[in-house]
């Protein structure tokens, strides 16, 4: 469904990605790993259109989106949870939630029951600013507007970082849920190995903007793990 070739990307003068090939398949989730700075946002950014690709291309579902602009993607059903969660602080939680919706791919004030569903606390806060909201919600609160557009495939950066261990729960507790349903699949970056082992089928490794290695959850050996992932 996912298939990215030979991407470079990066900022100004500087090339981040250099030769990245990655792909996701329908209902897989697929994690990708390594250490601080190697590229892991700046290759979620330039599948998501928020930042060109250089080289290579990004093809969606057999369609080439590599110049398209992030609201094309969106609509083509790509869901996106950036690294901070970006919520609309001003906005209460209901609206935050209404705007995932226009990037649904039929025209909807209705927000489906599936994705609040997973998330029981956002209801009884609606009507709150999203900015009042503490981390862990606001992560849910992102995580249910991108749900709110039944996205084919889901692009979730680092969704557990700075979240206490319940919140942290509840987290793998929705993926494995979306994984269960089988609709939508997940590019998943997180730093917690404990955490991808948990709920991931596939993996890859950048290191230095390139894919170092890549393999299922039996291959992510001790040895690969210090070459790539300890600190
Ligand atoms: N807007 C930007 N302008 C210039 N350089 C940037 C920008 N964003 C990121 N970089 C640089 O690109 C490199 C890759 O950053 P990126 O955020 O993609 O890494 P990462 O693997 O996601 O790191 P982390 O795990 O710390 O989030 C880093 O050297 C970073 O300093």
């Amino acid at each position: 469904m996912l298939a990215v070739q030979q991407l470079e990307a990066g900022y100004g003068e500087s090339i981040i990605l250099r030769n990245v090939s990655l792909k996701v398949a329908p209902g897989q989730v697929v994690c990708l790993l390594g250490r601080n700075g190697v590229g892991k946002t700046t290759l979620i950014k330039s599948i998501m259109g928020l930042l060109k690709a250089r080289k290579g291309t990004v093809v969606y579902n057999n369609s080439n989106l590599t110049k398209s602009a992030p609201g094309v993607r969106a609509k083509s059903g790509i869901g996106y949870v950036p690294q901070g969660r970006e919520i609309f602080p001003q906005l209460t939680v209901y609206e935050n939630v209404l705007l995932g919706l226009e990037a649904a791919k039929t025209k909807t004030r209705d927000i489906p029951p599936e994705a609040i569903a997973k998330f029981p606390v956002l209801p009884t806060m609606y009507e709150r600013r999203g900015g009042d909201l503490s981390g862990g919600q606001q992560q849910q609160l992102a995580f249910a507007r991108a749900l709110a557009s039944k996205p084919e495939l889901l692009l979730l950066d680092e969704p557990c970082e700075g979240i206490q261990p319940s919140i942290v729960d509840d987290i793998r507790d929705v993926i494995r849920a979306i994984k269960a349903e089988g609709q939508t699949a997940i590019l998943l970056v997180e730093q917690s190995l404990e955490f991808v082992k948990s709920v991931g089928d596939y993996f890859y490794i950048l290191e230095k903007g390139a894919v170092a290695w890549e393999g299922g959850l039996d291959d992510l050996d001790e040895e690969t793990i210090r070459m790539y992932l300890t600190v």
